[in-house]
């Protein structure tokens, strides 16, 4: 059977940043925040070029390990059947190892670089099914979630694979960022998780993390309480002494602080009003960026 038929004219997506767990959602909850990469995808007549600015110019793989281009891959054999080659182009802006859904950005926009590129790929592989592709590469659903669908996400698993729903949060609800300058990879933040919790611990997490979609959404108020965590954070500690202290800090003075993802990026959820309290609070050791909240996730955008 002959294979799909590709877009000639190349194809530029943006995909967002994001940051998993949200303090009690471990592997469920996930933010798309405006911070964003850019790529271009070209189905050429053979081989494998790759152009990257930013993050990561001076160490990615310009290969087949590309994480991009695994995930365009995965997503072209999906479809039927892979171009005899490519062309890309990544404009990174999302720090690597931070927390911030770098590697779920990369793989999000392989998947809808890919889908975009295909005939009649929007139809035979809809947001569900993209989902599906992306937690394959991402090994957890709640980044990519969040990164293909925007706004606060709730992602599951179960025999039929991932899902997720999406809401918006209260307009109220203002992210700061404060990343530091060394990475951790999420693989290795994963090592440092127990196989067995207390049932106390996780009955903790399971209410507070009910809490949170509450406090998100409509009670900003309550995010204090709803960000507490039993499951992840304090296992990781170690492994972000800095980061965990810098938590520990900004919420004895009531500030809604979690680490973002695996970290070691600590995320604040505040009310717009307390923005500069919180990034007063941190000190000027620490570097801090007020990002939005995306609405939209990953997209294809005119080419400019
Ligand atoms: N834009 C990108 N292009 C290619 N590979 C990427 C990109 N972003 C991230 N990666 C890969 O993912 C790794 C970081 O993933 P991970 O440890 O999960 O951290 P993060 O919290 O940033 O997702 C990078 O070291 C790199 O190998
Ligand atoms: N639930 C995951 C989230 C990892 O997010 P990342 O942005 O650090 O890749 C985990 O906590 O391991």
């Amino acid at each position: 059977m002959a294979g799909p038929a590709f877009r000639a004219a190349p194809v530029r997506v943006r995909v967002p940043a994001t940051s998993a767990n949200l303090g009690p959602g471990f592997d469920a909850f996930g933010l798309a925040l405006g911070l964003y990469d850019d790529v271009v995808v070209r189905v050429a007549d053979q081989g494998l070029s790759i152009d990257i600015a930013g993050e990561g110019a001076d160490n990615l793989a310009r290969d087949e390990n590309h994480l991009v281009v695994r995930a365009l891959h995965a997503t072209f054999e999906a479809l039927g059947g892979r171009p005899p080659g490519l062309e890309i182009v990544c404009a990174n802006r999302i720090p690597h190892g931070r927390g911030l859904g770098s590697s779920a950005a990369a793989i999000c926009a392989g998947v809808v670089a890919a889908r975009a590129l295909t005939i009649g790929g929007a139809e035979r592989l809809d947001d569900a099914a993209a989902l599906r592709v992306a937690t394959a590469l991402e090994g957890h659903p709640d980044n990519v979630a969040a990164c293909l669908y925007g706004g606060f996400t709730t992602a599951w698993t179960d025999e039929d694979g991932p899902h997720a729903v999406r809401s918006m949060p209260h307009s109220d609800v203002a992210p700061v960022v404060f990343v530091p300058a060394t990475p951790l990879s999420t693989e290795v933040a994963r090592g440092l998780l127990p196989s067995h919790v207390p049932h106390a611990e996780a009955a903790i997490n399971a209410g507070r993390a009910a809490l949170l979609v509450t406090a998100l959404t409509a009670r900003p108020d309550l995010l204090l309480p709803a960000t507490e965590d039993r499951l992840h954070q304090d296992y990781r500690a170690k492994a972000m002494a800095p980061s965990a202290e810098l938590v520990g800090k900004l919420r004895g003075q009531g500030h809604a602080a979690v680490i973002s993802g695996a970290g070691p990026t600590v995320l604040a959820l505040v009310t717009a009003e307390r923005v500069d309290d919180v990034i007063g609070a941190a000190g000027a050791e620490w570097a801090a960026t007020r990002l939005d909240v995306d609405a939209d996730g990953a997209g294809v955008l005119p080419l400019g």
